[in-house]
Parts: C-alpha cells; sequence; structure tokens
C-alpha cells in the first residue's frame, strides 16, 4: 500500500451556538438561556494525501475548510473521527509537528506585527533551530522569489496585505516542512503577486516535494497549482478526484471559438452547436467525446478561418454544475 502522509477517517467537527432570541427580553432571554443549535461544519469527511502531492481544498463561504484546517494543524480538537499527519495525532503531538508543517492561515498573522519582517524571521529562525546555512540560503531564495527582499527592514503592519501574504509564506516555508498547510494563502494578492506566489507553491511542491494542501475560493488559482481537488460544501466531502476527471463527468462539452476571415451567413458545423455568435467570432459547443479535429476540418472546407481556440470550460462553471445537480 502507498504511504499517504495525511490520513483523515470520518472526521466530524461540531460547533454549539447558543441560541439568540430578538428584542431586548430576547436579549435577557438569551443570556439565561441554555438553549443551543448544534452546526455541523464538517461532517464525516475522510480523505488520504500521499507524500509529494498538491491537492486543493475547496467549497464555497462556510464550507468547512479553515475548520479542517484546524484540525489538521492541531488548533481544534475534533467532535468525533481521526486524523492522522506524518503518522502523528496533530492535536496532542502540535509541538512535534510543527517543526515537520508550515502554515499559511491567509486571515491570521504569524509574524510579529511591530517588528521588522527580518526580526520575525529570525525569531521563527531561533524556533524552530534552523541551521544558519539553511535560512541564509531560504531568505534569499525566497525573498527573491517573491520579489520581497527590499521589504525585510519594515515593519509588518506597515506592509500591504499582499506584501505580509508573501512574508507569511516565507515564514511557512523558512525550515523546509516536509508538510504545508496553505488555507486562502493567495487572499488579497495582485495579479503579480499571484503569479510569484503560484510559482513559490508549485515550486516548493516540485522541487523539495513538499506535500501542500491548500483552500482557495479562486479558481484559477486551483485549476494552476493542483492536479487533485477535494471539494467540501455544507461540511460533507463532495468530490475526490482529479480535475480532468471532475471535467469529465460534470462538463461534458468543450468549446470551439473561431475567428472567420468574413461574416459568412447561415453558418453550421455537424456535431458541433453555436453558442454565442458575435460578427466574425463563433463559440462552438461540442461533446467531449467528439474529436476538434474533425469539427475543425468540416469548417475549413467551407469558410476561411483566421484563428481558432479549443477550450475546457472553467473549473469554476464545472463546480457550479456539480453544487446545481446535488441540490
Ligand atoms: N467558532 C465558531 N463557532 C460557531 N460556528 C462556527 C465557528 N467557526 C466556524 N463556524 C461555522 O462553521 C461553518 C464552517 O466554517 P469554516 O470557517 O470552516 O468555513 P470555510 O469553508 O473556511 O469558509 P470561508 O471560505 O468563508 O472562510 C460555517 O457555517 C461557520 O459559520
Amino acid at each position: 500500500m502507498e504511504k499517504h502522509i495525511i490520513r483523515v477517517e470520518h472526521l466530524s467537527r461540531d460547533y454549539k451556538t447558543f441560541k439568540r432570541f430578538p428584542g431586548a427580553r430576547g436579549l435577557l432571554h438569551s443570556f439565561f438561556s441554555k438553549e443551543y443549535d448544534i452546526r455541523h461544519a464538517v461532517d464525516d469527511v475522510s480523505f488520504s494525501i500521499k507524500r509529494g502531492e498538491l491537492v486543493g481544498y475547496i467549497g464555497p463561504n462556510g464550507a468547512g475548510k479553515s475548520t479542517t484546517f484546524k484540525m489538521l494543524t492541531g488548533v481544534l480538537v475534533p467532535t468525533s473521527g481521526s486524523i492522522k499527519v506524518d503518522e502523528l495525532n496533530p492535536f496532542r503531538y502540535r509541538q512535534q509537528l510543527a517543526r515537520r508543517t508550515g502554515i499559511v492561515f491567509g486571515q491570521r498573522s504569524q509574524l510579529w506585527w511591530d517588528l521588522p519582517l527580518r526580526d520575525s524571521m529570525e525569531i521563527l529562525r531561533a524556533i524552530y533551530q534552523i541551521p544558519k546555512e539553511i535560512y541564509k540560503r531560504n531568505i534569499a531564495e525566497y525573498m527573491q522569489i517573491l520579489e520581497i527582499d527590499k521589504l525585510l527592514n519594515i515593519p509588518v503592519r506597515q506592509l500591504s496585505l499582499g506584501q505580509r501574504m508573501r512574508g507569511e509564506l516565507i515564514a511557512a516555508f523558512l525550515h523546509n516542512p516536509t508538510i504545508a498547510f496553505l488555507d486562502e494563502p493567495l487572499l488579497g494578492l495582485d495579479i503579480i503577486a499571484k503569479e510569484c506566489v503560484r510559482q513559490f507553491i508549485s515550486e516548493s511542491n516540485r522541487k523539495l516535494g513538499t506535500t501542500i494542501i491548500l483552500s482557495s475560493n479562486d479558481m484559477v488559482d486551483v485549476e494552476r497549482l493542483c492536479q487533485r481537488i477535494l471539494i467540501i460544501d455544507g461540511g460533507k466531502l463532495l468530490y475526490d478526484g482529479t480535475i480532468e476527471e471532475i471535467k469529465r463527468r460534470f462538463a461534458p462539452h468543450r468549446r470551439l471559438t473561431v475567428h472567420m476571415a468574413e461574416g459568412y451567413s447561415d453558418i453550421w458545423a455537424s456535431e458541433a452547436k453555436i453558442e454565442q455568435q458575435e460578427a466574425t467570432r463563433i463559440t462552438f459547443r461540442f461533446e467531449r467525446t467528439v474529436n476538434p479535429q474533425q469539427i475543425i476540418i468540416d469548417l475549413s472546407k467551407r469558410y476561411v478561418i483566421n484563428d481558432l481556440i479549443i477550450e475546457e470550460p472553467p473549473l469554476e462553471e464545472v463546480i457550479r454544475e456539480l453544487y446545481e445537480r446535488k441540490n
């Protein structure tokens, strides 16, 4: 059996929220009442992750992603079920695992706000007991890839969100962790910063073999970075598989956009339907089982084509389809 570095079995986490009653009398009632609701934030979730995988953990707001990350990193204790991270229970062995794991919680900082970025890194070096050569090499390399080498002397509170997020990533990877849990690591980044961060995450996974599980609300990021995704909704795991497979199952169509040399009337193609037409630009939709080459040959027999592009449906569209079928 292949070795899994993360094993999650029947994991659940409930939150108790005390009932609130409206109005001034309600406020008093709420205060003394012991009535509560149970929210199943994570509900019987099981999955395993192999060493060296880069997996996307996705779902809409409130789906249970952060709650899962908190349990994986030992911050929260599960209501039921089990987790093994590198053979250890993360809640019980949080200290031991801290040396092997890197964590980014997009919403929460692990840096010291009043200190310059450099001092935060020095503190982390001491905490993780990182050998000097490794520390120096990592700092130099990571700062450069993430393009924040000029910001080392600036206090964290003066950094922009995008700059701070890059600082968080360096802090998470400084001690060469074997596993990284990245909850919304691309939150609030502009296009250029996102590209740097994507490259950094992808290289850490490819070159150092770091196992990475990352959550993001941006499906473009997920699609660029991950081959495998886990989709959670309402605390339940809806899908565990490759992006290719989810597209095959939930998006049976692909698109072909053609730029014609002139505006033809009555355009058609066998095995493809026109989805959109704007002047000389026509988008066809065709079944995944149809070979697009056939459609292109068919079209070029009758029309002069200037340019064309074949597109997979975006992941976002596929996931929407998955949610719709579920409901
Ligand atoms: N401390 C808490 N007390 C009560 N309910 C909570 C608590 N934390 C989270 N929840 C609820 O649990 C559910 C899952 O929340 P969670 O933060 O894990 O979702 P998420 O997928 O990370 O969402 P987002 O993308 O918005 O960050 C939500 O319904 C949320 O309101």
